[in-house]
């Protein structure tokens, strides 16, 4: 599947694949979430991780919640398109809940950290990676504040890692920055919208070279 995921894009794989990535609270997955209730033709992925379930997070809906033996196991039988240990617990995408997607000519969206994004780069050349800041440190620590999930030490480790991740926003295809809401929300559903526009206009294009050529 890997090198199968590696010649798509083209031909074989239709659909549009999207990545999100950003430090945690800044807002990914607000923004992502209005994305969907306002486009219905990306579709998310639920990840697989190792981490507790936190609140009223259900298995199977927010992630599958897995034991470490049977992430092993995963990484094992390269079930992955991508994984990574973020903030201490392991998280990955299974490759078939992409694939089976974007080979049917529908779009999909990954919430992932960076690490995960660069993966996904590697073997999908097409997928549009997006990086989305907070506008300040300071509001992302209170934007963790406030969300009210995580403990003091857990958001401690993510402020942390926060700058680490940010450092590595220039290796996107796009940066939004959240400050306000709607303001990024109109960046992210733009982006989505050109890259389905451009991809189409590419296939369109290798057709009629490939007509032209007689080799349909
Ligand atoms: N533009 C914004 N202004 C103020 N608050 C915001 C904004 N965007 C998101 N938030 C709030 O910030 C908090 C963190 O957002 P969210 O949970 O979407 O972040 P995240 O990047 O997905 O984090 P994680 O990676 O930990 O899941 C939430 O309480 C959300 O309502
Ligand atoms: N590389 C991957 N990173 C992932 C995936 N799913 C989520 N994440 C990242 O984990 C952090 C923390 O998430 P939380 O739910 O514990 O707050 C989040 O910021 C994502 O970037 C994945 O499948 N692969």
């Amino acid at each position: 599947m890997r090198d199968s995921l590696v010649s798509a894009g083209e031909a074989d794989y239709p659909g549009n694949l999207f990545v999100v990535a950003a430090p945690s609270g800044a807002g990914k997955s607000s923004l992502v979430k209005a994305l969907l209730e306002l486009d219905t033709r990306v579709a998310p992925t639920v990840s697989h991780t190792t981490r507790a379930p936190r609140g009223q997070e259900k298995h199977g809906r927010e992630y599958f919640f897995i034991s470490d033996a049977e992430f092993d196991d995963m990484v094992a039988n390269d079930a992955f398109l991508e994984w990574a240990n973020v903030h201490g617990n392991r998280y990955g995408t299974a490759k078939r809940a992409v694939a089976d997607r974007i080979a049917q000519g529908g779009d999909v969206v990954l919430e992932i950290d960076f690490q995960g994004a660069m993966q996904v780069r590697r073997v999908f050349s097409n997928a549009v990676l997006i990086f989305i800041l907070p506008p300040s440190l300071e509001e992302l620590r209170a934007r963790l504040e406030r969300r009210g999930e995580d403990r003091p030490d857990v958001i401690d480790l993510r402020m942390r890692n926060a700058s680490v991740e940010m450092a590595q926003a220039e290796k996107f295809d796009f940066v939004i920055i959240n400050e306000v809401f709607e303001r990024a929300l109109f960046d992210l559903k733009s982006i989505v919208q050109a890259q389905r526009l451009r991809y189409a206009a590419q296939r369109r294009a290798r057709r009629d070279v490939f007509a032209a050529l007689g080799i349909a």
